[in-house]
């Protein structure tokens, strides 16, 4: 009898790795909360919305019961969009095991909290933050589905859980990496989303190759200083977790934040962008969340800043790219916060 994995929520995510899994020959039960869906992929093997004209292998199957989802399973991942995470782990927590191993992958933060999304899981499952993973990475699903080459890193507190993670996922075109900083990886896999965003409205402002390759770059630079704030090995954002999302998130036509973010550069307000939508894109969320953190932790974030202008005050869009090009003169070094990056080193 094959061995199973259980996958919480049948968003595009959760379905992309849930057909990964179900290549490795494991039985794979996706839990989601709509019947409709749970008949769509038992019967169709589609899950249409979320993933147009794929066909889903036949090892992989949906229940709207988390009990039978999980019963069983040697892992669990949690994919669901950061808004939810807590509500379900809260629900898997009557399932949970001990020897389960629990992965998410889910990029944001809990943003009443500002906690990032394994605390929240761990807290509500009543475990070691140690005992959770996360997967990130440049990732996207529609690309996964197709089994186009693909590499992600899995980040544990404990060795052990990082690599049975990677024994777990690990597939001829899903490579998968380890990497010990648990705190980086979330910050970095959240972050990225907002100067994705960030791009997008470039591009929609028509502001073309350079101004794009300056909001990356300075991006980068604003997500790793507030990343090591927060207790990240800054060579984390220099990974796959972070150069590699930003630049996917930030060019890939599948992109959501990047999408949204082209919409509001072209001007549409940003409950008709999210209308359109029709998917999560957490970078909104998260511009919230980070400008917050931003002022808890008394870290400049410019290009979030500004954002959060935009997305939540109103501000247009060319005023904001005003006042970022208007900033104080800087040398660069400066301006990257080096002095950041030797604290971390002594
Ligand atoms: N789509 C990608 O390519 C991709 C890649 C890497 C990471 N991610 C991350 O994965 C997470 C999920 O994104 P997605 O793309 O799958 O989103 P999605 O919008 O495609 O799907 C979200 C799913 O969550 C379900 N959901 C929402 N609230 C719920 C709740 N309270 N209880 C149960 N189910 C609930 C929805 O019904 C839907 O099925 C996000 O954090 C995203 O950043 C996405
Ligand atoms: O489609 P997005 O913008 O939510 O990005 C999804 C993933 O983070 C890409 O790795």
């Amino acid at each position: 009898m094959s061995e199973k994995a259980a996958v919480l929520v049948a968003g595009s995510w959760g379905t992309a790795l849930a057909s990964v899994l179900a290549d490795k020959g494991l039985d794979v039960a996706i839990w989601t909360r709509n019947e409709a869906q749970r008949d769509e992929i038992n019967t169709l093997h589609r899950n249409e919305r979320f993933l147009p004209g794929v066909e889903l292998g036949p090892n992989l199957r949906a229940t709207t019961d988390m009990g039978e989802a999980v019963e069983g399973a040697k892992a669990v991942v949690i994919v669901a969009p950061s808004s939810a995470v807590r509500e379900v782990a809260k629900s898997l927590k009557a399932y949970y095991r001990k020897d389960m191993l629990v992965v998410h992958a889910t990029k944001g933060f809990e943003i009443e909290s500002m906690k990032r999304v394994s605390t929240v899981i761990a807290e509500e499952l009543g475990c070691e933050e140690g005992r959770i993973v996360v997967l990130s990475g440049p990732s996207h699903a529609e690309e996964v589905v197709k089994r186009y080459p693909t590499t992600v890193v899995v980040a544990s507190l404990e060795d052990d859980q990082a690599a049975a993670a990677q024994d777990l996922f690990m597939n001829p075109y899903f490579r998968v990496y380890t990497n010990r900083d648990l705190v980086g990886v979330e910050l970095a896999g959240a972050l990225k989303n907002i100067i994705a965003l960030g791009a997008g409205m470039s591009d929609g402002l028509g502001y073309g190759d350079n101004a794009k390759a300056a909001l990356l770059t300075r991006g980068l630079a604003e997500i790793t200083r507030i990343g090591v704030e927060m207790g990240a090995n800054p060579l984390t954002f220099a990974g796959l977790a972070g150069i590699g999302d930003l630049v996917v998130t930030a060019t890939s036509r599948h992109s959501r934040n990047w999408r949204a973010g082209f919409m509001l550069g072209e001007g549409k307000p940003l409950q008709e962008v999210l209308g359109s939508m029709g998917m999560v894109v957490e970078g909104i969320r998260t511009t919230k969340a980070a400008h917050a953190i931003s002022e808890k932790f008394q870290v400049q974030m410019p290009i979030a800043a500004q954002l959060y202008h935009v997305l939540f005050e109103g501000l247009d869009p060319r005023t904001a790219v005003e006042a970022l090009m208007g900033r104080d003169r800087k040398t660069e070094m400066e301006a990257m916060s080096l002095e950041t990056w030797e604290t971390w080193h002594t």
